[in-house]
């Protein structure tokens, strides 16, 4: 296998993810840059990159494939300097961020020959931001699109195909326009909205100050992304701009016709429109490969005794069954609450099910 050198610009949640996720491939070499030097220091310390270069002219000097993970504006000012670079040979560059079309409109203004652009999205984060959320597994099991630029081939998508295939993501190419109107309505729409709900119970904070001590776990569920890194959401609504807009006017239409609905006491008609949101929900395709990971739930009745938790864990252990993800639901003093266990599989779901379920515990799978 030839081996690659790799540039990651930004390094961030994402770019700190991918250079841990290829640092570990030994055919690769993994060079990194930040504009923040306390960043670049905590990727070397931390051997989340093999070396560090003080600047973009120089990193890309040194590299086959070129990764740009910072926010928007500064990707399209790093694309623009790759038009007055002297390179040697052909550099496969790509990106990650979050709205495609105004990636895509720079990469197609370069001149330069030498620059193939394919641009990137892995379609996984958090609600967290910097080096220190890295994770090398970031990416696992979750769709990484692909939007091949004008000079791209299938060769260039399949070598970043292969060099990526170490974060176990799905590889798919999609086209531009239709990438910025499906993340638009299933990725950026809904910060919109979980920061449009998180408003609403502020407004009633101060007649109600004891409010927010209730948020418990679906207002918790449904607002985890109100959290997210400020500036960069900012950034992906004006850049989706279009597609927010006409989700907006939907949305506003959508609550009035639900108002409708409650105002004058259509019974039936509100529970078909739960209904059929339930169907969709429960239909998403969270058993197979999907943007949604592959988890199978456990709930697990639990007293706020001291030590259930670590009982649970153990009693699943014993049996190496691996718990992917672990959840305290709603446990309040002196009263029972639940866990919710994650599993990897249904073999190990419905395993630890039985063994819970032999031990005393009550175990429910939805
Ligand atoms: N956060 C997510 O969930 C998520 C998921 C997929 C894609 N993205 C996209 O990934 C990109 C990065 O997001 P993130 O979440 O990693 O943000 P982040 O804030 O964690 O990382 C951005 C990094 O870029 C660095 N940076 C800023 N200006 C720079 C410059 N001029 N030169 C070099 N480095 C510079 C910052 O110091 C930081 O380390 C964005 O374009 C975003 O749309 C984010
Ligand atoms: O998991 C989260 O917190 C995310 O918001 C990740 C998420 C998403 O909306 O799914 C956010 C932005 C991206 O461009 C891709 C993924």
């Amino acid at each position: 296998m030839e081996h690659t050198t790799i540039f990651v610009v930004g390094l961030g949640l994402i770019g700190g993810s991918i250079a841990l996720n290829l640092q570990n491939n030994k055919h690769s070499t993994v060079i990194g840059f930040d504009g923040n030097a306390k960043t670049l220091d905590y990727a070397m310390q931390n051997q989340i990159i093999d070396q560090q270069v003080t600047s973009f002219e120089e990193g890309v000097s040194l590299a086959d494939i070129v990764f740009l993970a910072t926010p928007t504006s500064i990707t399209r000012s790093y694309i623009q300097q790759l038009e007055q670079m002297k390179l040697k040979k052909e550099l496969i560059v790509t990106d990650v961020c979050s709205v495609k079309k105004p990636v895509m409109e720079t990469a197609e203004s370069l001149t330069n020959q030498k620059v193939v652009f394919v641009g990137g999205h892995p379609m996984a984060g958090s609600h967290k931001n910097g080096i220190e959320a890295a994770k090398a597994h970031l990416f696992e099991n979750a769709y990484y699109l692909f939007i091949p630029g004008t000079h791209a081939c299938e060769e260039h998508v399949s070598k970043l195909e292969k060099l990526l295939s170490s974060t176990r993501s799905y590889f798919v190419t999609v086209d531009v326009e239709a990438h910025d109107q499906m993340t638009g309505v299933i990725s950026h729409f809904p910060h919109l909205i979980a920061s449009a709900l998180v408003h609403q119970a502020r407004s009633w904070h101060d007649t109600h100050p004891f409010l927010h001590e209730l948020a418990a776990g679906g207002f918790r569920d449904i607002t985890r992304i109100a959290s997210s890194h400020p500036k960069m959401w900012n950034d992906i609504f004006f850049q989706n701009r279009e597609t927010m807009i006409s989700l907006l006017s939907d949305w506003i239409h959508e609550m009035d016709h639900l108002k409708s609905l409650v105002e004058t006491l259509e019974h039936d008609e509100l529970h078909t429109y739960l209904e059929q949101a339930k169907q969709y929900r429960d239909g998403l395709p969270v058993k197979q490969k999907g943007a949604i990971p592959s988890f199978y739930d456990l709930y697990v009745d639990i007293h706020d005794q001291p030590g259930a938790l670590s009982e649970v864990t153990h009693i699943v252990a014993q049996e190496t069954i691996s718990i992917v993800n672990i959840q305290i639901l709603e446990i309040r003093e002196g009263i029972s609450g639940a866990l919710r266990l994650s599993f990897q599989t249904a073999k190990d779901q419905k395993h630890a099910q039985m063994l819970l379920q032999s031990n005393g515990y009550e175990v429910t799978i939805e």
